[in-house]
């Protein structure tokens, strides 16, 4: 892997070898609720995921995502800011080396423990998602901001995973990891939901060493936010 979240290979030098890294609508941002604009034309939320669709758990080696079976459109998000309807792919997590940050969006200068992503693309418009991410409306990611605390788990379902309010801001960005490709249109909760100390600790615990390596493990892979540039945060709600 010729990046990762380390001094050397980490996200203050990925612009070396991608220099979309200092494009114009890069992610994370700082969501500043004081100047985000209502926008009375964003929609609800709408999205149906289909539990039968397997999975696999994939060590990428510097985190896990949960990659789902996108070849037809079982499970989609639409509506929200979005136009059409948009396939889900993966979702994944992003933490820090203690409880205190690991957030890739931040909230009035308010770093969370964790963030969960759940990708889609635009499975209306193109092919697959490497096509789609190419383009400025292929995916859509739904951000989930993650806390520290006490929670019980149900059993695998992302929305299982959504806090009960679907409150959100939107703005246009990219992936938060090489090759950062400016082609997502972010949906951001509003409300956090908690995870435990343990299941936090479970995340750090996570290897990113191959076997017969010496063990190290990954203590932080999230992004810190990026320049908004000419860019407008919309919220959902007033
Ligand atoms: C599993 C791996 N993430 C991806 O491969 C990935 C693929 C597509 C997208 Cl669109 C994103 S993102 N972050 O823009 O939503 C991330 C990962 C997880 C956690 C930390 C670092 C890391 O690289
Ligand atoms: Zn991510």
């Amino acid at each position: 892997q010729s990046w990762g979240y380390q001094d050397h290979n980490g996200p203050e030098v990925w612009h070396e070898l991608f220099p979309l890294a200092n494009g114009d609508r890069q992610s994370p941002i700082a969501i500043k609720s004081s100047e985000v604009k209502y926008d009375p034309f964003l929609r609800p939320l709408s999205f149906s995921y289909d539990l039968t669709s397997p999975k696999v758990i994939l060590n990428c080696g510097y985190a896990f995502s949960i990659e789902c079976d996108d070849t037809e459109d079982r499970s989609v998000l639409r509506a929200g800011p979005l136009k059409g309807s948009y396939r889900l792919r993966q979702l994944h997590f992003h933490w820090g080396p203690t409880d205190d940050y690991g957030s890739e969006h931040t909230v009035d200068g308010l770093e969370f423990a964790a963030e969960l992503h759940v990708v889609h693309w635009n499975s209306e418009k193109y092919p697959c998602f490497v096509d789609a991410a190419q383009q400025p409306d292929g995916l859509a990611i739904v951000g989930v901001l993650v806390k520290g605390s006490q929670v019980a788990f149900t059993n695998f379902d992302p929305s299982s995973l959504f806090p009960e309010s679907l409150d959100y801001w939107t703005y246009h960005g990219s992936l938060t990891v090489p090759p950062l490709l400016e082609s997502v249109i972010w949906i951001v909760l509003r409300q956090p939901i908690t995870a435990s100390s343990e299941q936090l600790a479970t995340f750090r615990s996570l290897l990113c060493s191959a076997k017969g390596e010496p063990a190290c493990c990954l203590l932080s892979n999230c992004r810190p936010p990026q320049p908004l540039r000419n860019r407008h945060v919309r919220a959902f709600f007033h």
